[in-house]
């Protein structure tokens, strides 16, 4: 990150603050650059000691000198935690990473026009995130510059061009490393079936995962064609690709992604009433 680094206020400092903190970290600011409002002791105490950041219980005038609010708190409690940060935040750009929130209710709440948001997803901890963005129109250029400078250091992004797009993005990568997560475990469950130890089926299926994952980003072909080079005519992936289909596992996947975007849209109209 440059050195005309701005200072960056976090409204919560849980999960994916602390992903998005420690990424900043990792490239060079400094915890004095950052002011984070966490009323929860426990939290702010596993902040200090991983990031050396004294936070803030509750919000106050030092929040005044961020450029950038990052809004890191649960959906539930925002209107809750904005009403005491707005009188000293209306200068500055603000990023929400809380999902379902809408543009429209974020403006409101934080008294100014300058709001992304975005969507992460979790392997951000491990700076191999993918976040998905959107702006609204007074955002300038500069601004999405800064906010990519953030976003940046926990993994990839992409903008999209609709606000409903993110809903899209909440389904797809926000809620789906825990899809993968799910895959492993019946993965690791099969393996443990078929007399292998739960370490060795689980590291099989973590290394598959990840294997397959990377020959995808590396290569031009279709995932498709991929899945075909494995596949042996009469072989054993055939059996099961074949048990797969018969079992309309791919139909039920496209229909739980369905439910979770569904889900996001019926977050934003809920929590736009507010
Ligand atoms: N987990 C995920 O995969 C993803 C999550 N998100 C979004 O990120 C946001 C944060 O999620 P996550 O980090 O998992 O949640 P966490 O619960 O870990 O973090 C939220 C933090 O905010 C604190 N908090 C509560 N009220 C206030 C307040 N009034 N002022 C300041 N801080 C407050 C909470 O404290 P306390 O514990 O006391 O309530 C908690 O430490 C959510 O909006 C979620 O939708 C987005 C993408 C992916
Ligand atoms: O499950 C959720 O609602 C949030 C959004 C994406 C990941 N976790």
């Amino acid at each position: 990150m440059s050195h005309s680094t701005p200072h960056i206020a976090f409204i919560g400092g849980g999960n994916m603050a602390s992903a998005i903190i420690g990424g900043l970290i990792r490239q060079g600011m400094k915890p004095e650059q950052i002011t984070v409002v966490e009323p929860f002791a426990e939290t702010a105490a596993k902040l200090l000691k991983d990031f050396g950041i004294s936070a803030l219980p509750a919000a106050g005038p030092a929040l005044a000198q961020a450029n950038l609010v990052i809004w890191a708190v649960k959906p539930q409690v925002f209107s809750e935690a904005a009403a005491p940060v707005m009188p000293h935040t209306r200068g500055a750009l603000h990023l929400s990473v809380m999902a379902g929130i809408r543009t429209d209710s974020i403006c409101r709440s934080v008294g100014t026009d300058r709001v992304v948001r975005c969507m992460p997803n979790t392997p951000a901890l491990v700076g191999q995130g993918i976040t998905g963005l959107f702006a609204c129109p007074s955002v300038t250029t500069a601004d999405k510059v800064l906010v990519e400078q953030v976003i940046r250091t926990t993994g990839q992004y992409l903008w999209v061009q609709q606000e409903s797009h993110l809903d899209a993005v909440t389904a797809l990568s926000g809620s789906g490393p825990a899809y993968v997560f799910y895959f492993l475990e019946a993965m690791t469950q099969a393996g443990v079936g078929m007399g292998l130890s739960a370490e060795q089926a689980y590291q099989l299926a973590v290394a598959t995962f990840s294997g397959a994952s990377s020959l995808a980003a590396a290569s031009t072909e279709s995932p498709e064609v991929l899945r075909q080079r494995v596949t042996s005519k009469g072989g054993t992936t055939y059996a099961a690709i074949t048990s797969l289909d018969d079992s309309g596992v791919k139909a039920s996947f496209v229909k739980a992604m369905q439910a979770a975007e569904v889900r996001a849209r019926e977050l934003g109209d809920e929590f736009g009433k507010a």
